[in-house]
């Protein structure tokens, strides 16, 4: 939950009195034009930066808080990984950094690698990796130890559409189970399957809402179209 958060970075207040509250098990959209917050937010929620006014509370515990990071799972905008170590070893490191081990930790590594479709790729170096292999080991990190609360920052970017749909569908089943996600994207049809979004402009909320509720408000057809109408560019 945040309440009245805002960040300036010199001079340049970049957020400007966020107020949302993001509901347990929900799948949560940002949407915005790039350079509008999106990353910015998203690191105040997770507690990397800190807001200079406001309160942001996760999973009941305030931010920042050293116990919610085993259960917050993380995908930054740039992959965070060991290019002379292979998936698996990626992921044995990071499995025990959340204090997974042995059977379990083996037993979730094969599970996040099925998920974003690596299990063939599991003892390659990720040096050897394409950009978009490297996305998908970066959410399979985030996800390994089963968080409650997931926040991906532009999950999808340099993913092919079939694998784009997989992940989606991995998402999707994530959410049933009770994770509640949180993602940024610039796709619109990613946003259409939000439960709710959020829409971002330069630096303030401009709206929250489902995907159908923001089209009625706005008379339009296509989430894109609420968007724009919204005050959004095209993003
Ligand atoms: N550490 C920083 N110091 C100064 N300015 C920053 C810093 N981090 C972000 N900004 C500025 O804040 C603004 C918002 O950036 P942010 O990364 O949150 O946007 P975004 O909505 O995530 O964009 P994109 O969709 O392109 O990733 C940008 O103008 C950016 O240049």
């Amino acid at each position: 939950m945040l309440e009245g958060v805002s960040r300036s970075f010199g001079n340049r207040p970049i957020l400007k009195e966020i107020s949302l509250r993001i509901r347990r098990g929900e799948l949560f959209g940002l949407l915005g034009p790039s350079g509008s917050g999106k990353t910015t937010l998203i690191k105040l929620i997770t507690g990397i930066d800190a807001a200079d006014g406001g309160r942001i509370t996760v999973l009941g515990n305030l931010v920042p808080s050293l116990p919610l990071l085993g259960k917050i799972g993380y995908m930054a905008q740039s992959d965070a990984l060991y290019g002379e170590l292979t998936a698996k070893e990626n992921l044995m490191f990071f499995g025990a950094m959340f204090e997974l081990r042995g059977a379990r930790l083996a037993e979730r590594i094969g599970d996040a690698l099925a998920t974003v479709g690596l299990t063939q790729d599991a003892g390659k170096l990720v040096s050897r990796f394409s950009g978009g292999m490297k996305r998908r080991l970066s959410l399979a990190v985030a996800l390994l130890h089963e968080p409650e609360l997931l926040i991906l920052d532009e999950p999808t970017v340099g993913i092919d559409p079939a694998l784009r749909v997989s992940i989606w569908a991995s998402l999707l089943a994530l959410r049933e189970r009770g994770t509640t996600i949180l993602l940024t994207t610039h796709v619109m049809d990613e946003a259409e399957r939000c439960d709710r979004i959020g829409l971002i402009r330069d630096g303030s909320l401009t709206a929250v809402g489902s995907p159908a509720a923001l089209k009625a408000n706005t008379g339009a057809a296509t989430i894109e179209e609420a968007f724009i109408r919204l005050g959004g560019d095209r993003s």
